[in-house]
């Protein structure tokens, strides 16, 4: 017995009889009949509601959308349109077309013949056109993005009729982070289908993965490494990006394969996968273009440092480098390898000025890493905090975007210029963004459009910020109750990560160092009275731990914290700890939530209504305290 899509699959025509009878005779197996990426597919179609009979029609984003998505997709895109004018160089022949889209399946750009291009127009093919299966049914794009491996799709292989005569062959390209960023395809129709078209976009796609790889990682060291010296500067070498100390950052594909076994992973060091020694290494790759390098299992490479001459010298300095200038922001402790990881992404996203949201429980250190974002993007301008929560709901738009003078009551006189304005040039960081009025929402959406500020009744003018979103809200709850726009969330997160809460970190004893050196420098703790304190939930994590570390080196007056000392103040943290874990139960988890607010609430009146004196006294963010107020309103 067919289930309904089988049905629908049965009446869809001729073409579909073949797979029919594979249901009926096979028990669903589609062996023989066409590759099973493609049948899988169609059976997500199916799944999805398509019906192949009637089509829906083409679907586009505005030109605005297809502007700004262009934009955030510069660096892929401006590598992507490189190999893509090359590649159609390579396939000759008329009636062809490349074609580069989001990772969302959305079409950004095409080069191609005028006359398949004329012809694809009419059936959708340009820029701003949505390709995703749920779109267009299984087609080269959009089943690529959904396998994230390359795939062909020869003409009635397409789900809708109206693409059977296309052959597409199309490549996911991935980010060194591992995300999908885009999707390389060539087009052409079934008659000039050509046999090398699908190895030639595969080398597309790793010429340009490997473009992003050099880009992401121009201030680190960039080894190329084969084990024979004339694929060095081949797409089969192997790229690898260290920091000075050894560190590695990320090793592309061929990397991993080249050192397949051996811990060439984000946050080891050169020194846990190569017996050469680094220092001796990066130095003899100032001398000579090529050098021999060694792996921990005895494989022989030949190398090259691709970037060398920015980097000094590493075991006999010639001259004494100067000082390195003070940091602007504290040290962002990253020992934890996810942290590290995280840490690299944010400040690869600020260089390039892509809005980041950073999630994370309450106290993990989101401004502190927003911070960090601000000083690696090395712009000029201030880092300009704002806490939503904190903000009344009628003066935030005001305040974000400025006035003019007199243009409500209670206008400043001469107006305000806007917290976006002040951070003109440097960053704004949107703390609890999840408590932003849905209002205020769409004019934020607006202005992510055009970084155009406009003042409440006053002239419009561009800013250049870079924006970084903080929450610790669940923001999917949100939109789901429509207190949060999707479209803005879309928007924020270019990059979105999330920092783990302290009792997950595997840097807690680094951490504890640190904070406790910047409340009291001469203090220092016994690894007895780390372990102890590891061994607590910290619900207020860093920030409730430096709160402890106060109080404990005051006790201790500047000596050193022994784990007795951290004992006698366990019995106190555990009595006066806020609740973090979460419980399973819905009634539980608003009970919880109720409890929590009065506790806040109730330290908020005995601190005589003053944010920072109760957020302080309960080692809690003042925003939870803002939370709680707003909340009871
Ligand atoms: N990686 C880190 N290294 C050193 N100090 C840190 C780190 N992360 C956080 N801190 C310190 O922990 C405290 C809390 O950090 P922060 O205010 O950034 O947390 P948050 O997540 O923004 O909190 P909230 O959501 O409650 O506003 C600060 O004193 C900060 O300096």
């Amino acid at each position: 017995m067919l289930d309904q899509g089988g049905q629908s699959m049965l009446l869809a025509g001729r073409r579909l009889d073949n797979i029919g009878l594979a249901l009926e005779q096979r028990g669903g197996s589609p062996a023989g009949y066409m590759p099973v990426d493609i049948y899988d597919s169609w059976m997500r179609c199916i799944a999805l509601g398509l019906d192949m009979r009637r089509p829906p029609p083409p679907e586009f984003v505005s030109p605005a959308t297809l502007r700004q998505e262009q934009q955030r997709c510069s660096l892929v895109r401006g590598l992507a349109l490189a190999e893509m004018h090359t590649l159609h160089q390579q396939i000759s022949g008329s009636n062809f077309m490349v074609a580069f889209a989001s990772a969302e399946g959305l079409l950004l750009d095409i080069i191609g013949d005028r006359s398949f291009r004329d012809a694809s127009d009419a059936a959708g093919i340009r820029p701003g056109a949505l390709w995703t299966e749920r779109h267009c049914g299984t087609n080269g794009l959009g089943t690529a993005a959904h396998l994230k491996r390359p795939v062909a799709v020869h003409g009635d292989q397409h789900f809708f009729p109206r693409y059977n005569n296309l052959t597409c062959v199309a490549a996911p390209i991935f980010a060194p982070d591992g995300e999908l960023t885009g999707i390389l395809d060539a087009s052409s129709d079934c008659l000039s289908r050509q046999t090398h078209t699908q190895a030639l976009v595969g080398m597309a796609a790793t010429q340009i993965e490997n473009g992003l790889f050099r880009e992401y990682h121009r201030g680190n060291i960039l080894i190329a490494f084969h084990n024979r010296g004339e694929y060095l500067h081949t797409l089969s070498a192997g790229l690898l990006a260290v920091d000075e100390d050894g560190r590695i950052l990320s090793a592309n594909r061929a990397a991993r394969v080249l050192l397949h076994g051996l811990p060439a992973a984000a946050g080891r060091h050169f020194a846990d996968v190569f017996r050469t020694d680094f220092n001796r290494f990066v130095d003899e790759g100032r001398r000579s273009e090529r050098q021999s390098l060694e792996d921990d299992v005895g494989s022989q490479f030949v190398a090259t440092i691709e970037n060398t001459r920015q980097f000094p010298m590493m075991s006999q300095p010639i001259v004494k480098a100067p000082p390195p200038p003070a940091p602007a922001v504290a040290e962002f402790v990253s020992a934890d390898p996810a942290i590290a990881a995280i840490v690299r992404q944010v400040e690869n996203a600020a260089a390039r000025k892509m809005p980041i949201l950073v999630r994370g429980e309450t106290g993990t250190g989101k401004e502190q890493l927003a911070r960090h974002a601000h000083a690696a993007s090395r712009r000029s301008g201030s880092f300009v905090p704002v806490n939503c929560a904190a903000l009344p709901d009628s003066l935030i738009e005001a305040e974000l975007f400025g006035y003019a003078e007199g243009s409500f009551t209670g206008a400043r006189k001469g107006g305000a210029s806007g917290l976006f304005k002040e951070a003109d040039g440097g960053t704004l960081f949107l703390d609890e963004i999840g408590d932003m009025p849905v209002s205020l929402q769409a004019v934020l959406l607006r202005f992510l459009d055009d970084w155009t500020v406009r003042p409440v009744g006053g002239a419009k003018r561009k800013v250049d910020v870079q924006l970084v979103s903080a929450t610790n809200a669940d923001l999917d709850e949100s939109i789901a109750k429509g207190r949060f726009r999707a479209d803005l969330l879309f928007r924020l997160n270019t990059l979105e990560v999330t920092l783990p809460p302290l009792r997950e970190r595997s840097d807690f004893a680094d951490i504890a160092r640190h904070v406790l050196a910047r409340v009291d420098p001469s203090a220092r703790l016994t690894p007895g009275a780390i372990e102890r304190l590891a061994e607590l939930e910290w619900a207020g994590n860093i920030r409730q731990l430096r709160n402890v570390l106060s109080r404990l080196s005051l006790a201790e007056q500047g000596g050193l914290i022994g784990e007795a000392a951290v004992k006698a103040a366990i019995g106190d943290l555990t009595a006066k700890r806020l609740s973090a874990s979460a419980p399973s139960s819905g009634g539980l988890k608003r009970g919880l939530r109720d409890l929590q607010r009065a506790q806040l609430l109730s330290a908020y009146a005995e601190a005589g209504n003053n944010v920072s004196k109760a957020a302080r006294k309960l080692g809690v963010s003042r925003n939870m305290i803002y939370r709680a107020l707003r909340e009871q309103d």
